[in-house]
């Protein structure tokens, strides 16, 4: 089962400039969250705070007993094992064939057998749906079966916490479907911690158990996602519903070109602009059901119970 990751009043500031203050949320054992935030509100640097490549001035990060932000270096990289890290444009060593970039953290990492390794390789490849092109370069295939190929590499070290970055950045509406099908697949066939840091709606709307929201130096919101995608808070509202008018502005550093794209994405996705829950992704067929939604269920029931008594 994944991880839980405690985030406590986590603050960080290049210079002058303070990305986001005093964040605290957590991500509770092998649920999948995701954290949303109009572009340049640090939804980078938050990701990478978690995974201790940038340490925040202020706050902690608790994975597995270890603080992220605080502990001492050795200890940061024990912990850092745990995770598996897909990055926006899969990260993918272009001299490469997708075996030996997918091999590579086992290689580096582990003193595993070259029999061990493929073993493990092709059964990730298998996972992410890229069996038969493993002897492929990068330059070779399509974005998307690129950021397979990354998140089959994020796999190879049976991490408990998943952390994906903006996984489908380049990808056209069909492709981010099957993508989001794979994440919930994944989730059932593994039960890791799943962070996703996304602007797509799409997404947002059908894979997560829970969301949060980056604007303007602070965490906006952070809950289960019936909370959100039915939030009356009017930055969270603005952002799902694609309203041009609201806290969210031009000065969110985005270009008329991304607004626009961003408003048909919610068009599409929220439908008729309706309040409505949409239904989240189950599992494919043949997969086990996603272990993490009966302990949601009891968490959730916990937490209204302690809060009506
Ligand atoms: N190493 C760094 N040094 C200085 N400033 C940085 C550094 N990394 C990020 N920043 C700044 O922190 C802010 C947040 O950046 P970040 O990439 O996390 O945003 P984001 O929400 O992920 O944006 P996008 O959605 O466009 O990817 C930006 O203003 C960025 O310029």
């Amino acid at each position: 089962m994944g991880i839980e990751v405690v985030v406590e009043g986590l603050t960080k500031s290049f210079g002058r400039q303070t990305v986001w203050r005093d964040v605290t949320l957590t991500l509770p054992p092998g649920e999948v969250s995701v954290m949303l935030g109009p572009s340049g509100t640090g939804k980078t640097v938050f990701l990478k705070s978690i995974i201790g490549l940038i340490r925040p001035e202020r706050g902690r990060v608790l994975v597995d007993g270890v603080d992220m932000v605080g502990s001492p270096e050795r200890d940061v990289y024990r912990a850092r094992k745990l995770f598996g890290l897909m990055f926006q444009d899969g990260a993918l060593f272009g001299s490469m064939h997708l075996f030996d970039n997918i091999a590579f953290p086992l290689r580096e990492h582990t003193r595993k057998t070259e029999q061990e390794i493929r073993r493990i390789v092709m059964e990730r490849i298998d996972m992410v749906g890229l069996l038969g092109s493993e002897a492929k370069f990068p330059g070779e295939i399509s974005g998307g079966m690129r950021k397979r190929a990354g998140l089959a590499r994020a796999l190879v070290l049976d991490p408990q916490i998943i952390l994906c970055d903006e996984p489908d950045s380049g990808l056209d509406p069909v492709r981010t479907a099957y993508l989001s099908q794979l994440l919930i697949d994944l989730n059932a066939q593994i039960d890791a911690t799943m962070l996703i840091v996304t602007h797509n709606l799409d997404i947002a709307a059908t894979v997560p158990d829970n969301m949060g929201m980056l604007f303007r130096g602070g965490l906006v919101a952070f809950g289960p996602r019936e909370e959100l995608l039915t939030s009356q808070e009017p930055v969270v509202e603005q952002f799902l519903s694609g309203r041009r008018a609201g806290p969210i502005g031009m000065s969110e550093e985005k270009d008329e070109a991304v607004i626009a794209r961003e408003q048909l994405d919610r068009t599409t996705v929220l439908g008729v602009r309706s309040r409505n829950v949409p239904q989240q992704l189950e599992p494919s067929p043949g997969l086990p059901a996603r272990a993490a939604v009966q302990r949601r269920r009891q968490r959730l029931l916990e937490l209204r119970d302690g809060a009506t008594s």
